[in-house]
């Protein structure tokens, strides 16, 4: 399957009540959201969401109800978009060329993006293309001091859309910025009233961007956005002067502390040498088997020891999308770079753990079978460079 033919998907998230509905509401009458279908996952048997959604003739709305997608319903998203599209196609409509899901205020997306990865049905058809977070102005730092959930949809989301701003003044949002943008230092921040936004300017965080036919490699991987610790400083400082791998972490890396002792990071270590296939394969992997649950979103640029082009890895808690190889002309350099949002995950143990690998002198193969979800899988077969 060509990256060029998946449908792209964005992913609505926010705590209850944080402005989603009337974002959407607003969205459906834009003439860049033709042909776009909207699935709204509602908790609860009522789904008044669905009557406040203005329906027309370009955009299809289905809701998902009675349970909520991150928990119960996973198979049922591949069946409502598969029963969508059917009958979009009876009625002699065309397929869509996006799909946005709106998730309940409660949901953690990490399950969705995951759902998106595994689920061979939608894996083969459809793409992540943004995760867009709804954080209401006037609740929101005591939404991300008192839930986990929230703390966890603004660390994995591409955008941050802070909604109601008419309700508070400077004083009080750039505080909730700030602290927005240290959980979450790459997403874009938008400011938001009565769901007043262009949707244009939510699509096209994915890899590859379909207007353009281009993979984004910094766009998508905005590495610059984060402190960065070097693999080689965590070497080289243990081995002159005693010290530990903390001790190459960036002040700046320091976590976001929550009230409920929640710390988030976000940050990207970089990697200078070639990575062998299974040094990557074999700390990925403990890494997700020791920690997964905490990885919120990892991306990465690897440059590996057995092959030129580098791959894209894009992770979410302990499932990781098939690499995909990457033409040599999207980099300017040879330097590994994987970005983490962790929870409770120190940057020095990911550091420390690396460094437990290499160096490493076996060769293996990743693989980008789309179905080959884990990085346990990352060794398995000879690449198809199918996604170029
Ligand atoms: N003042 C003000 N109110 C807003 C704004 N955006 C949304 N609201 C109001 O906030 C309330 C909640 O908005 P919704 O769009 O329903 O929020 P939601 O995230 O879909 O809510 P749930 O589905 O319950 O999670 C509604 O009464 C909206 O009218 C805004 O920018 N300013």
């Amino acid at each position: 399957m060509q990256f060029s033919t998946l449908t792209p998907v964005n992913v609505l998230t926010g705590f209850l009540g944080s402005g989603k509905t009337t974002l959407l509401n607003r969205w459906v009458r834009q003439a860049s959201m033709q042909n776009t279908l909207i699935v709204i996952n509602e908790f609860g048997d009522i789904g008044l969401d669905h009557q406040l959604i203005t329906q027309s003739d370009e955009q299809a709305v289905v809701e998902m109800s009675s349970g909520c997608l991150c928990c119960t319903l996973r198979g049922d998203l591949s069946r409502t978009l598969k029963q969508a599209i059917d009958s979009l196609l009876a009625e002699g409509k065309p397929a869509p060329s996006r799909v946005v899901i709106e998730t309940t205020g409660l949901a953690d997306p990490a399950p969705i993006l995951q759902l998106l990865m595994t689920d061979h049905w939608l894996a083969h058809r459809f793409q992540l293309d943004s995760v867009v977070c709804c954080v209401d102005a006037a609740n929101g730092e005591a939404t991300l001091q008192a839930h986990r959930e929230s703390q966890r949809q603004i660390a994995i989301a591409d955008r941050l859309l802070i909604t109601k701003t008419d309700l508070v003044d400077e004083v009080r949002l750039t505080p909730l910025a700030n602290q927005l943008a240290s959980i979450n230092p790459a997403a874009e921040q938008w400011q938001v009233v009565n769901g007043n936004l262009s949707p244009e300017l939510l699509v096209g965080a994915g890899l590859f961007r379909r207007d353009s036919q281009r993979y984004q490699v910094e766009q998508w991987l905005k590495s610059a956005r984060y402190s960065v610790i070097h693999a080689e400083d965590v070497k080289h400082e243990e081995k002159q002067q005693g010290g530990s791998s903390a001790d190459a972490v960036p002040p700046s890396s320091q976590p976001t502390l929550t009230r409920h002792g929640e710390n988030i990071n976000a940050f990207c270590f970089c990697v200078e040498a070639l990575i062998t296939p299974d040094a990557l394969e074999n700390w990925l992997d403990l890494l997700m088997s020791l920690m997964g649950e905490k990885m919120l979103r990892i991306k990465a640029i690897v440059h590996l020891t057995d092959r030129d082009e580098p791959l894209a890895l894009h992770g979410v808690q302990h499932i990781f999308h098939p690499p995909t190889p990457l033409p040599m002309q999207c980099v300017n350099d040879r330097i590994s770079r994987f970005v983490f949002i962790t929870q409770n995950v120190a940057p020095a143990t990911v550091a420390q753990l690396y460094r437990f690998f290499t160096p490493t002198s076996t060769t293996t193969t990743l693989s980008t079978d789309p179905t080959a979800n884990s990085p346990t899988n990352l060794s398995t077969n000879s690449p198809t460079n199918e996604a170029i």
